[in-house]
């Protein structure tokens, strides 16, 4: 049997879609088009193809007549299918077959849905974010990204800025009450990163992401505000200081490489052995409702994240509403919950869900919740270089990376992080202000290692050292379901 939820569509007369459309037009038989599960070699998730059942009735009428019923059904059952979607296709993108792989694999699925889709192929950077900021949006359902995760970061960024636009929100606000995005965002996997794809998906496969976009699943997904001074990013896989973002700026100088350059960079980095100074507040989140210890994974259905949008309907300061942040009354926090610590760092790292990567199949905080309103902050105290070896490289298996007597991991809603005051006023601005990205690592031959390092945002660098950080819960949603427990459903190899 197949769920009503998971048919793609019915077509008349024998047809074919993928690799290619084939149509052999008969009076008396009907194919139907569904989500059909294969295990994936490597991946955690379960890729997602397109299955098709041929039917042959006694008459024409009889055909007609199963036709009808089951698009009546599929309609019914889908309220979150979409009917009109945005694409914005980032010709660029990983191996610069971000076009091919929307014609070729996506189009025809949507096509079959029933979708019609307004394309745009970017020409620049930011353009997405732009157009999803200034022009009309009325009538799309949902957002479609076809890139990588710095596509994905200009939607992010620029639905957000939208929706609060809308509704008189300043962002810049750090206590602002962030408004929820009505559209949804699908990501079709076409970089050279796809983190975010991978996290919230379980594999990196455009036609898994592009049927979770056409029967319309919805995952919802925490959001970080990064505040310094009067601007603001967001981010939802990784804000890290110290390692991360040193790599990332080294990254920058070998893009020629393509992904490998985080490789590179990162042996580069490790090399330098560095470590920062800094002081790190945090607000705890509620220890009872989950912990990043507790060795539990967030997979499709989960329960904290459930447990977590209950909150969001019964709070009373939301009205009973969806829309609303369950953190309206931030500024209510008093200076004493905030949890302080100083010292040096070899990372701090902030993820509001497990940041799982190909590179790293569980992830950066493998009990990471994807919509449960927390973020993980990770300290990596600094150590000798063997043990941020062992540290790193347990993030490749499935050995506990935080039972390390260096490394803490705490569950919390919001962080700051500032330099100690210890050192003279000033001192570090002046750094900050001599600081370029290119002067930044002069690779192993640094004689005075900098004092800061920069912060790495979802990928790309923050050129700040002190900031505050929010984590703004179920901020935004997801044509995805999140990762399905392989145990759980009957697939074919
Ligand atoms: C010994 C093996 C160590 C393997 C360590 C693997 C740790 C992997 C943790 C990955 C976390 C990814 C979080 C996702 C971040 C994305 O929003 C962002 C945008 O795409 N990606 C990056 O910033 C890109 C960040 C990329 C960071 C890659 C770090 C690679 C480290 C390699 C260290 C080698 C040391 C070798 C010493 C001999
Ligand atoms: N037409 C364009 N020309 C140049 N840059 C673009 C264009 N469209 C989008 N971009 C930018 O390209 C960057 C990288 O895109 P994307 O994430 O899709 O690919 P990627 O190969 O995974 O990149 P990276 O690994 O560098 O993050 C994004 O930050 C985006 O803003
Ligand atoms: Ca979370």
């Amino acid at each position: 049997s197949v769920p009503v939820s998971e048919v793609v569509g019915v077509e008349e007369g024998r047809v074919h879609i993928l690799p290619k459309k084939s149509v052999e037009d008969t009076d008396k038989d009907f194919t139907v088009f569904y989500v059909k599960r294969c295990r994936s070699g490597g991946s955690y998730g379960l890729l997602w193809t397109l299955g098709r059942t041929q039917f042959s009735c006694p008459s024409r009428v009889l055909r007609d007549q199963w036709i009808k019923d089951l698009r009546a059904a599929v309609k019914n059952y889908g309220p979150l299918r979409p009917r009109r979607l945005l694409v914005f296709i980032n010709p660029f993108g990983g191996k610069k077959k971000g076009r091919k792989i929307y014609y070729s694999l996506v189009a025809p699925l949507f096509e079959l849905a029933g979708i019609s889709s307004h394309v745009i192929v970017t020409e620049r950077a930011n353009q997405a974010r732009d157009h999803l900021l200034k022009k009309d949006l009325t009538g799309f359902d949902g957002v479609v990204c076809v890139g990588g995760d710095g596509m994905f970061s200009e939607i992010l960024h620029g639905l957000i800025g939208r929706t609060q636009q809308e509704a008189g929100i300043c962002e810049n606000d750090p206590s602002a009450a962030l408004q929820p995005c009505s559209l949804h965002i699908g990501i079709i996997p076409a970089g050279s990163t796809d983190c975010v794809c991978y996290a919230t998906v379980g594999v990196i496969d455009p036609v898994t992401s592009a049927l979770h976009i056409v029967i319309g699943d919805s995952q919802p997904l925490d959001v970080c505000s990064v505040h310094q001074a009067l601007t603001h990013r967001y981010s939802v896989s990784l804000l890290g200081y110290g390692f991360y973002g040193d790599v990332l700026a080294e990254s920058e100088k070998h893009r020629w490489m393509g992904p490998l350059r985080y490789d590179f960079s990162g042996t580069m980095v490790y090399l330098c052995n560095r470590s920062y100074a800094g002081v790190v507040q945090y607000i705890p989140a509620d220890p009872v409702l989950s912990s990043p210890r507790d060795r539990t994974r967030c997979l499709s259905g989960c329960s904290v994240c459930s447990r977590s949008t209950d909150r969001l309907v019964r709070h009373p300061s939301d009205s009973g509403s969806l829309h609303k942040s369950h953190y309206g009354h931030f500024n209510s926090h008093s200076e004493d919950e905030w949890v302080t610590v100083e010292g040096r760092f070899r990372c701090v790292s902030l993820t509001c869900m497990s940041s799982s990567c190909p590179r790293s199949p569980l992830g950066l905080s493998p009990s990471a919740h994807l919509a449960d309103g927390t973020g993980d902050l990770i300290l990596v105290w600094n150590t000798n270089p063997l043990g941020f070896l062992k540290y790193l490289y347990r993030h490749t298996g499935a050995q506990d990376q935080f039972d390390l007597p260096f490394v803490e991991v705490h569950r919390v809603t919001a962080v700051r992080f500032s330099l100690p005051s210890s050192k003279e006023e000033g001192e570090y601005e002046e750094i900050d202000k001599q600081k370029t990205p290119d002067s930044f690592l002069c690779g192993l031959c640094c004689a005075t290692p900098p004092p800061v390092s920069v912060w790495n945002c979802d990928g790309e660098i923050l050129p700040v050292t002190e900031v505050f950080c929010r984590i703004h819960g179920q901020l935004l949603r997801l044509y995805a379901r999140g990762i399905e427990d392989q145990a759980r459903h009957n697939c074919s190899e």
